[in-house]
């Protein structure tokens, strides 16, 4: 079974950043999702109880990485993969944080992780 819930490019406002300019600022940065679930029961009920709501998640994932200002965006990209683990019981999620503004000559600069249910238990 490898279906997935998806979301490209949510934009959160948030401070990060290692130097001491970026600590008076906000700078956007740019999350996608990928995110394991079995879509099947959804399908079959059109319920929504039954579907990982993507609303939700973007709302949590927003709040998450508002909260508090951040160095590195490894930190952001670690902590909404704990999330989505525990909070949405998601059994493996994909984590790209972008911060598109980081460097000039670059489109985007980025970090992806993956983390699953077992790793996240050891
Ligand atoms: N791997 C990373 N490298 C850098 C980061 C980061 O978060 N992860 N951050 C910076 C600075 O904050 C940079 O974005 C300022 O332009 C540098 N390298």
């Amino acid at each position: 079974m490898k279906d997935q819930v998806l979301i490209d490019g949510l934009k959160v406002d948030t401070v990060i950043g290692v130097y001491d300019w970026e600590k008076q600022i906000k700078q956007q940065l740019s999350i996608d999702l990928a995110m394991a679930w079995d879509n099947r029961p959804a399908a079959a009920s059109d319920d929504l109880a039954d579907a990982l709501d993507y609303a939700s998640v973007a709302e949590a994932v927003t709040n998450l990485i508002q909260q508090r200002p951040r160095q590195l965006i490894e930190q952001v990209a670690e902590e909404v993969a704990q999330l989505l683990l525990t909070e949405f019981k998601v059994t493996e999620v994909t984590v790209t944080v972008a911060k598109p503004g980081a460097v000039p000559a670059a489109n985007s600069v980025a970090v992806k992780i993956t983390r699953s249910a077992i790793a996240a238990k050891e």
